[in-house]
């Protein structure tokens, strides 16, 4: 498991293009046949994925994480973002078709991820961050994250907004994920930008064509960076930043949030006129 450590803002205003995108791009998640994973020191959460093709793959423990295994003290949430697949928990199976969302409370010890067929394999998007209390290991179906349209094709960001696990939806210790599709012919996520500076968020970007790019935006609204973004990589992004996408065609992308609370919509805009 790889680490990311804090950077300041002022920090982040001197950096160059390959110093922002070592510290904040994940360019290698999905991989077959392996669980990749980054430790950032944001709220503690670790951003990674698993694409079991030959057989499954289990959870290993790790040692920087001193603990007696991976989920001792720990939640997790996966969104399958590629083809069926399922997850054993403690000897039960779940299935995941693409875009379902699993769950996995704090002390589930056996956790293992696999695909129906390894010529279409699942691509299981990983969150974790530190849980204090034991909540129900829970499935949902992308048709139950209650949708919500936002945006329009006159300002190239009609997108639909499906939240998994958060303070309405399944229960939690600090995890918050969701993913957004955008219709086509738009390209703008997260525009108007907001910050919350109570929560740390993550993109991963999906189901975007491989000769396309994202370009990213970070920063302090005042003060922002890009970088170009390929298909199935993530970004961190720290509670100071926005965090908004433009690409050059539509795609889909999984957002997710740790911190102080669970309020998706406690969130503070930055007005597009303001951005700098
Ligand atoms: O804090 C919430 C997140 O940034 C995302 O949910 C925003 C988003 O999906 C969008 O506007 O397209
Ligand atoms: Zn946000």
């Amino acid at each position: 498991m790889k680490q990311r450590y804090h950077n300041s803002q002022k920090e982040v205003k001197g950096m160059n293009t390959s110093e922002l995108r070592e510290q904040f791009l994940i360019e290698d998640l999905m991989t077959n046949g392996e669980i990749k994973l980054t430790y950032s020191h944001y709220d503690r959460i670790i951003v990674g994925g698993a694409v079991p093709t030959n057989g499954s793959l289990a959870l290993e423990n790790f040692p920087m994480l001193r603990a007696e295994f991976f989920l001792e003290r720990r939640e997790m949430g996966v969104i399958n973002v590629g083809g069926h697949g399922s997850i054993s928990v403690d000897g039960k199976a779940y299935d995941l078709a693409k875009k379902d969302c699993l769950y996995i409370g704090r002390g589930s010890k056996e956790i293992s991820f696999s695909s129906k067929d390894a010529g279409t394999p699942a691509e299981f998007y990983i969150l974790s961050a530190p849980a204090h209390k034991e909540y129900p290991t829970t499935l949902m179906k992308e048709a139950d994250a209650t949708p919500v349209t936002l945006g329009s094709a006159e300002t190239s960001n009609h997108r639909t907004i499906y939240k998994y696990i958060y303070a309405d939806g399944i229960q939690s210790c600090q995890l918050v994920m969701g993913l957004t599709t955008l219709k086509t012919g738009s390209v703008w996520n997260t525009m108007p930008s907001h910050v919350h500076d109570r929560r740390m968020e993550a993109y991963f970007y999906f189901d975007l064509a491989a000769d396309q790019t994202i370009f990213h935006f970070m920063g302090e609204p005042q003060e922002t960076r890009h970088m170009t973004v390929h298909n199935n990589q993530a970004i961190i992004s720290p509670p100071w930043s926005i965090h908004s996408g433009c690409g050059t065609s539509n795609y889909s992308f999984i957002w997710g949030m740790g911190g102080e609370n669970q309020d998706y919509g406690d969130m503070d805009a930055v007005a597009i006129t303001d951005l700098k």
